[in-house]
């Protein structure tokens, strides 16, 4: 059983509030007996592409790293620390980065596909003309299995939870940060669908809803279990996800429907 924690913050301009709230939030959830929490997408610096290069840090250098290395440290949990704007040289990642109780970095990911799209009366959003995508597939090693992290679009391409499916992940954690034209439409159908076909934990973890904000995020962070149910959701305020994960669970809903035995590789 792995008690996991979704920190839903309320995400503003200012980094140094925006690190105060993480901390206080990953107090609560350790005092409250998690063991893994989770922070949201760009948590630390809005998501506004004409911010990245101004909220950017250096990792493992910068004093995003630096705090949250503390904060996993000081109340031992494994932290999936969000993601925050990454410079390398002169290029900039969206990079979520994780640490042990220990405080140390266990692994990085690079969001692999950048949010692209224009949707004609909804959202229009270009994260390709200031980042540069991530190349690799990120999985993890924990007391309790194999775990694989993404960043929010990154789910939107069911190949990459299926690879790491396929190697053995129980669960895929998602920081993410979806919008009010997308949000309704798509984020608990993806949730649900990537744990439905992989038979697997899924959790996501947004900012709250901040109505000042160029990008308004849509909030209700979510875990799913391996039967594709729903186990808990948040609205749009900001707040804490708590909830237990039985990964007993992934066995018997691969017993009772085989699918994943039951593939056909050589027909597609
Ligand atoms: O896929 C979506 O609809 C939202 C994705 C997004 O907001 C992101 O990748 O940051």
């Amino acid at each position: 059983m792995l008690k996991i924690a979704l920190c839903q913050l309320p995400v503003n301009p200012n980094k140094q509030d925006n690190l105060k709230q993480a901390a206080i939030m990953l107090e609560e959830a350790s005092a409250a007996g998690a063991q893994l929490a989770v922070l949201p997408e760009m948590f630390n610096c809005p998501y506004d592409i004409h911010c990245f290069r101004d909220y950017a840090e250096v990792i493992p250098a910068g004093e995003t790293t630096k705090a949250l290395s503390k904060l996993a440290r000081s109340n031992g949990l494994f932290l999936v620390g969000g993601s925050i704007p990454e410079l390398v040289d002169e290029l900039l990642y969206n990079t979520s980065i994780v640490f042990n109780p220990q405080g140390e970095i266990i692994a990085k990911h690079r969001k692999a596909h950048l949010f692209d799209v224009c949707v004609k009366n909804g959202i229009k959003f270009m994260e390709s003309e200031v980042l540069s995508p991530g190349d690799s597939v990120t999985l993890f090693e924990t007391p309790w299995g194999k775990f694989g992290l993404e960043i929010c679009y990154d789910i939107r391409f069911p190949e990459l939870t299926r690879k790491m499916a396929k190697e053995g992940a129980l669960l895929v954690i998602v920081p993410a940060a979806f919008n009010l034209t997308t949000g309704p439409a798509h984020w608990e159908l993806l949730f649900r669908s990537r744990a439905l076909d992989n038979q697997i934990f899924m959790l996501g973890t947004s900012p709250a809803r901040n109505p000042q904000a160029s990008y308004i995020a849509y909030g209700h962070s979510i875990a799913v279990n391996p039967w594709g149910q729903v186990i808990a959701k948040l609205d749009e305020r900001p707040g804490t996800l708590i909830a237990d994960l039985d990964f007993n669970e992934i066995e018997e809903v691969r017993e009772a429907i085989p699918i994943l035995k039951q593939r056909r590789e050589n027909l597609y």
